[in-house]
């Protein structure tokens, strides 16, 4: 599992290392400007040949006409930058560190030839003392623009460049976008060239890209949108929240994500929010080789023609390994279920006094309940049963919506039930705190998914998965991950009717086979991911179940 830090975190363990005198700020800027650059010829391979041209020190050009002068050797206008070498970048750095980690990328592009103009927001007679001496640094053999809006505009309008550095803000930005820094964006990026463009520069955002809370991943106004984005010792929690964004509205802001290494070395840090990634320890319950000691899962079934949910859920909780099925089907819907399953079982539950009596035997030890269960009083009393057996729960669906309906039923979870909802479903259990996350934030750190998910689990008193492409479980103790089906895990075939079934039986599944609540949600949503990855676009749902012998199988043999 891999750590994901808020900006409050990734700072103490900076000064702490700095504290400790094992390094300094200024080593910690340059490996992180040094890791800048070799991502970005990581990336772009065909960016890295340009070695031998020009160095510190090279061409001495007039003084800026757009801003004012604070260093003479700037090209007179646009035109004449244009006329010179052949690897172009951009780089626009901010008034904080993550501006001085900029003006390192700029030093190091331009002593491998590159021709580099950068442009300074803010003063920098502010600067904090690392990024000022790597300011100064620049200055000793290149200029600065100040930042203006239009002339930015206008260099990247006349030339070919190859790459935009996007070092204004990273984890320090605490407050909206300024205007002008947004009216730049804003500006050039449609006005210049379409984004799907292939010849238009890259774009890339030093830690974050501004505008984008590092805590939370939402838009504090006027985010810049990259193609690269790197960061360092650490991934940040925003940089996995969904924040989707221009410039075609489906785009990640991040763009992709890649952390680079600058010799910090790994905290406790209690709380710390982990991108989920199974260990082989969670799927090595297979040395028993009694059905029963791999447990037994029951799933409600709806109604007549309602029944589909709970077969899908079945036959999940099946192949993610539970050793028995049951299908607790109503007297009426029997038939055609029957016809339809084969190494599921059946059990006939009319009403709420039944399924108490199926679960009269303890072999039942995980239930999974709410795919098209219904939300009339009988379904609400099933629920209800369902709860006071004190089993291993997956609620999903209609048992949320009635949950949300009903405070008494609300309050009959416990701490091995696993509630799932899609924001609609979170929405309706938790209006006020799905209130405050679609509340337009003004400051940083903003309100998250994260920050969401764990208050809505510790008032349920039992874990919360928070579905969506940037799924966020919750325990009522604050542990919390995310699930990512994004960057090179991004599936959005996924999102078809009747996978989040499948995923309802996937966690019983694994609730049956003993496995705590936590681990169970965690597990069960990374193999449906997964699952969907391996099949590709044309998905249904019903092809998840059947793809889990494959990606058990790669998962098992893992070294
Ligand atoms: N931690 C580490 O280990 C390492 C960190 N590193 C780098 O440092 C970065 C963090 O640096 P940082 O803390 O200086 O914050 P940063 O993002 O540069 O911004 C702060 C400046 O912006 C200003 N400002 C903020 N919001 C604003 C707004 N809306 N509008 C206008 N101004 C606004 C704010 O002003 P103030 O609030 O102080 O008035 C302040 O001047 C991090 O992302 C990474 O790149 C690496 O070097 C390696 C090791
Ligand atoms: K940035």
């Amino acid at each position: 599992m891999t750590e994901l830090l808020t900006a409050a975190q990734m700072r103490a363990i900076e000064t702490a290392a700095i504290e400790s005198g094992e390094v300094t700020g200024l080593e910690l800027m340059e490996r992180a400007g040094a890791g800048v650059v070799e991502a970005i010829f990581e990336e772009w391979p065909e960016l890295a040949g340009a070695d031998a041209a020009g160095g510190e020190g090279g061409i001495a050009r007039p003084a800026e006409k757009g801003g004012v002068a604070l260093h003479p050797a700037l090209p007179d206008s646009p035109q004449d930058i244009c006329e010179q070498k052949k690897f172009r970048a951009v780089v626009l750095c901010g008034p904080g560190n993550n501006g001085g980690d900029g003006f390192v990328v700029a030093r190091l592009l331009r002593q491998r030839g590159w021709e580099v103009e950068v442009f300074l927001y803010g003063d920098a007679v502010k600067m904090p003392p690392d990024a000022k001496a790597n300011y100064e640094r620049w200055l000793e053999n290149a200029g600065v623009h100040r930042w203006d809006d239009n002339f930015i505009e206008d260099t990247l309008d006349e030339c070919d460049h190859d790459l935009v550095v996007d070092a204004v803000f990273g984890t320090g930005l605490t407050r909206l976008m300024p205007d002008d820094t947004e009216r730049t964006w804003h500006g050039f990026v449609p006005r210049v060239f379409s984004w799907h463009q292939k010849d238009r520069p890259k774009y890339v955002a030093v830690d974050i890209p501004s505008g984008i809370c590092s805590d939370s991943g939402r838009n504090l106004e006027g985010a810049f949108p990259t193609d690269l984005t790197v960061s360092f010792h650490r991934a940040k929690i925003g940089h996995y929240l969904l924040a989707k964004g221009p410039p075609d509205g489906g785009t990640l802001w991040c763009g992709k994500v890649v952390v680079k290494d600058i010799g910090l070395k790994d905290a406790c840090i209690a709380d710390a929010v982990r991108l989920f990634d199974p260990t082989i320890s969670t799927l090595t319950k297979f040395s028993d080789t009694h059905k029963y000691s791999h447990g037994h899962a029951l799933i409600l079934a709806g109604g007549p023609g309602r029944t589909g949910a709970a077969r899908m859920a079945a036959r999940g909780a099946l192949r993610v390994g539970a050793g028995l099925v049951t299908l607790a089907v109503p007297p009426a819907a029997q038939k055609e279920v029957a016809a339809q399953v084969t190494a599921i079982m059946l059990r006939q539950v009319g009403d709420a006094t039944a399924l108490a009596k199926v679960l009269e035997d303890a072999r039942f030890n995980a239930i999974g309940l709410g795919p098209a269960l219904g939300l009339d009083e009988d379904a609400a009393a099933l629920v209800a049963t369902a709860l006071e057996a004190g089993r291993a729960t997956v609620l999903d669906a209609d048992a949320l919506t009635l949950l949300a309906k009903d405070a008494a039923l609300f309050a009959k979870l416990h701490d091995k039930c696993v509630l799932t909802p899609h924001a609609g479903e979170f929405k309706r259990l938790f209006p006020d705190i799905a209130a405050k996350l679609e509340a337009v934030p003004t400051k940083g750190p903003a309100y998250s998914k994260v920050d969401a998910t764990r208050e809505a689990a510790k008032r349920a008193g039992c874990l919360v998965l928070f579905k969506g492409p940037d799924t966020v479980i919750a325990a009522p103790d604050g542990r919390c991950s995310i699930n990512s089906a994004q960057y090179e895990r991004a599936a959005p075939w996924l999102a078809t009717a009747g996978s989040g079934d499948v995923l309802t039986g996937f966690i019983a599944g694994l609730l049956a086979r003993g496995i705590a609540p936590q681990q169970a949600a965690e597990t069960a949503a990374w193999l449906h991911v997964e699952c969907a990855l391996d099949f590709g676009p044309g998905l249904i749902a019903e092809d998840l179940p059947e793809q889990l012998p494959n990606v058990l199988r790669r998962l098992l043999s893992r070294p």
